[in-house]
Order: structure tokens, then C-alpha cells, then sequence
């Protein structure tokens, strides 16, 4: 299978390729993705330019007709499209299927979001002259994914960019390729005019970098890693673009002594390893009081351990591969650093299965302080840590200490202290007796502090970004 770029309605043939490997079963080379040039990017940023103003006029019903026609096809298809997404990212089958449902149901979320069109008319405080404030297009955006969610995060940037009327070019992760490249075939049949859409496949330090500096891209959405949304960030501040980043996470949750502890294990087990740890929003530090701290570690010990790992592909396999060597590598190594530090690390052996695969077991590593490496930087892998709290008030204090604000949550049966932690947790998004991990599609995602940049994302208020308010005054 060839991943080409879509650039003006046309797919393109490109000489060169880089491999689509499966992270379960490395020999097997699912397919091979264009390595683009920048004159490739620059064309996609033409067509989407020369495009965009008649995608601005479009009416709302065929906004809508479009994005339900994406939406219709990804869940018709939900199926096949999670087995391609397991098969080259290494969440499980599971897992792969329901992100796929999810990019779905973002469609046909921001095809209704075509049909509810805001706007005010406001009398002005001039005699007989009207004010109307409505939303225009950003124009062209540019569209910049990770491969941890290599159908969820595009969908999730590239309706909500369809449905308030801007042209795309999307920039997907190389080493998740194939589902981009469905969900751009998706849209080419879609009815969408040419060039509105288009899809360019490369390296980010090359085509990504070149997006981002384009002087013809109006707007840029990233999700991937500090330091590179840190510089999109600073590159976006040259040709003054509207840019919103969501990057890292170091999300705690926090155990309370009057916990269920069932559901506490529970929550932490899905938080911290399930989709192998690959979340930006993973309970990657677990907070436990006193009271509990001892039970609660040696039943998430048993849990974690009782988790099948393997190929992402079988049925019950709890938890695939790490995505890449480099990853795997990061894992390890943080692991190590931790039991430098003095954690007690268990599990996070590598593995050796059936198939060559990027395989570890999870790990936690107990007995941390808030200091440490491993409670300060992402791991981005099936790694968490716990630290030992006094108290409710000291729990707070430690969650809070984080230059992350993703997502944080608390397990307890006291509403009090529920209710204080929503109000006090510094974070874009607070979970009670819930995981960290795993959100709603209808409503906004984002951080604070270090984690995100700019406007929200998903839910009506994706519109933020992705429009522009205009204020018209008339003299009728
Ligand atoms: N918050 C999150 O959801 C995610 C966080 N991460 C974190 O980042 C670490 C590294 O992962 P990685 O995939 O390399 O993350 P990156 O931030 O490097 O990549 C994310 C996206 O940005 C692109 N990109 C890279 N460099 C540039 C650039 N200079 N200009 C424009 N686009 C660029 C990448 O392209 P390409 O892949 O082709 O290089 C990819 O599409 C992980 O270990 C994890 O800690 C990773 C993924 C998601
Ligand atoms: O937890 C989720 O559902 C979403 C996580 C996410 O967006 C990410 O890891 O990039």
C-alpha cells in the first residue's frame, strides 16, 4: 500500500517512501508513505489557498452533507479502519475500534455544530446604527498530528476546521501514516471541492517545519511533544499565526484513604497502561494517603501484572506494544533514572514474544518523591509512579506540583473533598472516581500550565480557533 499525497484533488505519486512498520510484528511492512519535499508542501498550501474562499461561502447544508458523509463512512467502517489503526500504532483491537467510532462521532458532532450557526445583533449605543458580531473563517490551517491517536486527533482538528468553513492541509505523524491517509481517501469521496482538503506526508523537521513557517498558512493546531510545540509556538510568533498546541502531561490521581478501592485500582489500571500508556492525558503519578497507600499498591501490583501483553491484533490482549524502538528506548531508560534515583521500580522488563514486537511489560515504581525525574517529565509509556501523601491537603498540594496542567483526578467517596479538588485541581480537566485518560468528544479538551497553548479543542468551543469574530456596524 502506497500512503500519497492529496494536494488539489489529485493524489501524487512520490518516489520515495518511508515504511509503515507494525510495532507488534516488526517485520510486518504495512505500507510505504511519501517522504515529501517542501515544494510538495508548498503546492498543498496553494491549493488550499486558492480554495478556501469558496469553502468560506458554502452553505451550511453542504458543509453539513459533508461531514455527515465522513462521519457515516468512518463508523459504517469502524471495524476494518481500528484494525488498520491497531495494526500500525499497537493500541488493541479494542481499543483501535473504539478510536475509530470516536473519529466518527467527531464528524457527525461538527456536522450538526454546521447547522447551529452563532451570532449576535446588538444595538449600538449610536442612534439607528445596528452592530452584528458574527464568526468568519481563519482561512488556511494548517493541521500538525501525533501517532499516539492517528485517527482521533486528525478528525478532531480536521472537522471542526471543515465545519467553520477553513481549508486544510493536514502534516500526519510518519510513523502512523496508513490512518491518515484512510481518512483523507474518506474525504476525497466526500463531495468536499478540490483542494479544500489535502494531505501532505513527510518528515516534521522538513514538510511539518515548512507548514508551520508558511507565510500562507493562517493558522496551525499541533498535538505531539513539548519541545516541538514549544517552537511551533515560537516560529507561528514571526508571521504572527493563530497557533494552539496540546502537548504533555504528567496527570495525577489522587487516592483518598475513603476510596473505593475496587474502582481506584480500576481507574488507575485503565489511566496509567491501557493504549500502553500512549496518552497525553495517562495517570502517569498516583497520589495515595497514608491509609491506604500499602492495600492500594499491592492490589494495582497484582493488576498490573495480571495484564496480557501482546500483539495488538489478538483477541484478549489487554495491552500492545510500545509504538517504536525509540520509545521503548525512553521507557527503559526512564525506569532506569527512576530506580537511580531510589524508586522501586516493578515490572517494565523488556519482552521477548512469539512475534518481534517493541514489547514491555508496565511498570510501576513506588516509593517516589515529587523531585524525581520520573514525577517531573512524561514518559509517554506504560510506566507510573506513586507517591505517599499525609493527607487530602498535602495529595492537593503534590497534584498541583507540576509544570503540566492536563487532566487530574481523584478517587474518594467524600463529596467535600471531590467538590474542592474539581475547584482546585490546576488542570484543564478533572476526573472524580474516573481515569484521567479517555474524554468525551462533545466537549472541550485542554490544559493549563505547560500542557497546552491557545484556544480549546472538540465541543462548539473548537470555534474559538477556528474562526475569527467579526463586528459589522450598519447605518440602514
Ligand atoms: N501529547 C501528545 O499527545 C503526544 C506527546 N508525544 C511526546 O513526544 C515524544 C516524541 O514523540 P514524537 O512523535 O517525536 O513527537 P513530536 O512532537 O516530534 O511529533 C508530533 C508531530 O509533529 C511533527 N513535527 C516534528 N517536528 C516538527 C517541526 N519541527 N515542525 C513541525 N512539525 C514537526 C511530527 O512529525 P514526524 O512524526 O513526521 O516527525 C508529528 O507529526 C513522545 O515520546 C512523547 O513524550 C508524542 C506524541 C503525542
Ligand atoms: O484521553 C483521551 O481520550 C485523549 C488523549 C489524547 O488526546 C492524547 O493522548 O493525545
Amino acid at each position: 500500500m502506497d500512503y500519497t499525497n492529496l494536494i488539489a484533488g489529485s493524489w501524487e505519486n512520490t518516489s520515495d517512501g518511508c515504511a509503515n512498520v507494525n510495532p507488534s510484528d516488526i517485520p510486518d511492512v504495512i505500507g510505504m508513505a511519501a517522504l515529501s519535499e517542501t515544494a510538495d508542501m508548498d503546492r498543498a498550501v496553494a491549493s488550499a489557498r486558492t480554495a478556501a474562499a469558496d469553502w468560506a461561502q458554502a452553505t451550511p447544508q453542504m458543509r453539513f452533507d459533508v461531514l455527515d458523509f465522513i462521519g457515516s463512512e468512518i463508523l459504517a467502517r469502524q471495524a476494518e479502519l481500528g484494525q488498520l489503526l491497531s495494526r500500525e500504532e499497537g493500541k488493541t483491537l479494542p481499543e483501535g475500534i473504539g478510536e475509530a467510532a470516536r473519529a466518527g462521532q467527531i464528524f457527525k458532532f461538527f456536522a450538526g455544530e454546521c447547522l447551529r450557526q452563532t451570532g449576535d445583533r446588538l444595538a449600538s449605543v449610536r442612534p439607528g446604527v445596528e452592530v452584528d458580531v458574527t464568526r468568519a473563517p481563519v482561512g488556511v490551517v494548517g493541521l500538525i498530528t501525533p501517532w499516539n491517536f492517528p485517527i482521533a486527533i486528525p478528525a478532531w482538528k480536521i472537522a471542526p476546521a471543515l465545519a467553520y468553513g477553513n481549508a486544510v492541509v493536514l502534516k500526519p505523524a510518519e510513523l502512523t501514516p496508513g490512518c491518515a491517509w484512510a481518512l483523507a481517501e474518506i474525504i476525497s469521496r466526500s463531495g468536499l471541492p478540490e483542494g479544500v482538503f489535502n494531505i501532505v506526508f513527510g518528515k516534521g523537521a522538513s514538510v511539518g517545519q515548512h507548514l508551520v513557517d508558511h507565510p500562507d498558512v493562517d493558522a496551525v493546531s499541533f498535538t505531539g511533544s513539548v519541545p516541538t510545540g514549544r517552537a511551533i509556538a515560537a516560529a507561528c510568533a514571526k508571521t504572527l499565526k493563530k497557533v494552539q498546541l496540546e502537548m504533555g502531561g504528567k496527570n495525577p490521581m489522587v487516592v483518598l484513604d475513603d476510596a473505593d478501592l475496587d474502582l481506584a485500582v480500576a481507574a488507575c489500571l485503565n489511566g496509567a497502561f491501557f493504549s500502553t500508556g500512549q496518552r497525553c492525558t495517562a495517570s502517569s503519578r498516583l497520589i495515595v494517603t497514608e491509609g491506604i497507600h500499602d492495600r492500594f499498591v499491592a492490589a494495582l501490583t497484582t493488576a498490573m501484572q495480571g495484564l496480557k501483553v501482546g500483539n495488538a491484533l489478538e483477541a484478549g490482549i489487554q495491552m500492545g506494544p510500545v509504538v517504536d524502538a525509540r520509545q521503548l528506548e525512553q521507557n527503559l531508560s526512564y525506569l532506569k533514572i527512576a530506580a537511580d534515583e531510589g524508586g522501586t521500580v516493578i515490572g517494565g522488563e523488556r519482552l521477548t514474544l512469539a512475534q518481534e514486537g517493541f514489547y514491555m511489560a508496565p511498570a510501576l515504581v513506588s516509593e517516589t518523591s515529587n523531585d524525581m525525574r520520573i514525577n517531573r517529565e512524561e514518559v509517554f509509556g506504560p510506566v507510573a509512579s506513586v507517591l505517599r501523601a499525609r493527607d487530602y491537603d498535602e495529595a492537593l498540594a503534590l497534584a498541583n506540583d507540576s509544570a503540566f496542567g492536563l487532566s487530574a483526578g481523584i478517587c474518594t467517596t467524600s463529596l467535600k473533598q471531590a467538590s474542592h479538588f474539581k475547584a482546585n485541581a490546576e488542570a484543564g480537566m478533572v476526573m472524580v472516581n474516573l481515569p484521567t485518560a479517555g474524554v468525551d468528544y462533545h466537549v472541550p479538551f485542554g490544559g493549563s500550565k505547560g500542557s497546552s497553548y491557545g484556544a480549546r479543542e472538540q465541543g462548539s468551543y473548537a470555534a474559538e480557533f477556528y474562526t475569527r469574530v467579526k463586528t459589522a456596524y450598519t447605518l440602514p
